[in-house]
């Protein structure tokens, strides 16, 4: 089977854990800007393309009937062009910016029917944001800084300063709680932004291009640290970005958008072996097959002749991380999931994918 076959498969549901319950539902969200903007959703303007509500209304729609949900825990990373949405959709969902119409459920409950105390509580003690431009306060020391969050929720000095530091050493900056910003230099500042975010234990943590500014090597660095700070704090993360390097490398899920509108949302291997579209699909032609397809995609079912004595691997194996393993063993390797065989690899579907004859969807 190559991967080109799998897209006629049914994709599977984008949902990477069944057991992960949902922290956050959208239904059918919409932010229109401008001044007719509360008369489009709902009406023949709201069938209109992005370019001719413009034209006819004035109007933009940032954000077109967008619905997802979000699962406890996971990266889900929100992609696309500039302009297409993106940031408008993740401040709709922590009211930075208000919504014309849809759901926000943050764990069953509509967040955009907050006003006042529960919508302050909301965004400072359930949302974290960790934004490009770190928005760190020049004349606070790091440890300072990365308390403010507490101080705002009025925790007691001792006790705020005492998680700052402690999640100061879980960033990496221990040693650098009496430095300023400015004596830190542009990943560290992040980090700080990062260990800020962190301090008040935020049930989802929001990342706006955080790492855009940064030089290559210290992104490639902060990359690895949210990767790190995951596996270690397992928080719920919303990760906006651009680069879908970054989205393949961070996100458990990635939800792509253009003009507004949401295109498809995937696991990486979904977004890669199954693009929904013509746009997407030009999105990932450059993405090299083996180091993001599983074996999932590339697995055929077993022959009547097929020895069954070769080694097992996960579904999940990354093609390029099983290569050694299928090349080497000199007979089929098992795709197994909790004992039950589910099909077999061998060099053939393998070579396919890594010379990029497979996978041509
Ligand atoms: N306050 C606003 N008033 C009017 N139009 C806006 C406003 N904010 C955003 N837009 C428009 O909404 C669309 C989506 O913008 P948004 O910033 O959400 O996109 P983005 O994908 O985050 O882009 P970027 O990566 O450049 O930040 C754009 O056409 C933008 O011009």
């Amino acid at each position: 089977m190559t991967v080109s076959s799998v897209t006629e498969q049914e994709s599977p549901a984008s949902v990477p854990d069944g057991d992960r319950p949902t922290v956050l539902d959208v239904r059918g969200l919409w932010k229109v800007f401008g001044q007719r903007a509360d008369r489009v959703v709902g009406t023949p303007l709201a069938e209109l393309d992005r370019a001719e509500l413009k034209r006819t209304s004035g109007c933009v729609a940032a954000v077109r009937d967008v619905s997802f949900s979000v699962c406890r825990g996971e990266v889900f990373v929100v992609m696309g062009l500039s302009g297409s949405g993106k940031s408008t959709l993740v401040r709709c969902l922590n009211r930075l910016v208000e919504p014309t119409a849809g759901e926000v459920l943050l764990d069953g409950e509509d967040v955009l029917g907050y006003a006042g105390k529960r919508l302050r509580e909301l965004r400072r003690h359930r949302f974290g944001m960790v934004f490009q431009h770190f928005g760190l306060l020049p004349h606070r020391r790091v440890l300072d800084n990365v308390a403010f969050g507490l101080e705002i929720r009025g925790v007691k000095k001792a006790d705020r300063l005492a998680r700052a530091q402690e999640v100061l050493e879980l960033v990496g900056l221990a040693g650098f709680e009496g430095s300023y910003p400015d004596q830190l230099s542009g990943g560290m500042q992040q980090r700080v932004g990062l260990a800020r975010a962190l301090a008040v234990d935020p049930e989802v943590l929001f990342f706006d291009e955080p790492f855009s500014a940064l030089d290559p090597l210290i992104r490639r660095e902060m990359q690895n640290e949210v990767i790190r700070l995951h596996h270690e704090v397992g928080k719920t993360m919303i990760f906006i970005t651009h680069d879908l390097g970054e989205a393949l490398k961070l996100g458990d899920r990635i939800l792509i958008m253009r003009d507004g509108e949401l295109v498809q949302t995937g696991t990486p291997d979904e977004v890669v072996g199954a693009p929904a579209d013509d746009y997407v699909r030009d999105f990932v032609s450059d993405v090299p097959r083996s180091d993001v397809l599983t074996l999932r995609w590339i697995m055929r079912d077993a022959a009547p002749d097929d020895p069954l004595d070769g080694p097992e691997l996960s579904p999940d194996t990354v093609i390029r991380d099983a290569a050694r393993t299928v090349l080497s063993a000199g007979r089929p390797v098992k795709v197994v999931r909790d004992g039950e065989l589910l099909g077999v690899v061998t060099p053939a579907e393998v070579l396919e994918v890594i010379a990029g004859a497979g996978g041509q969807s």
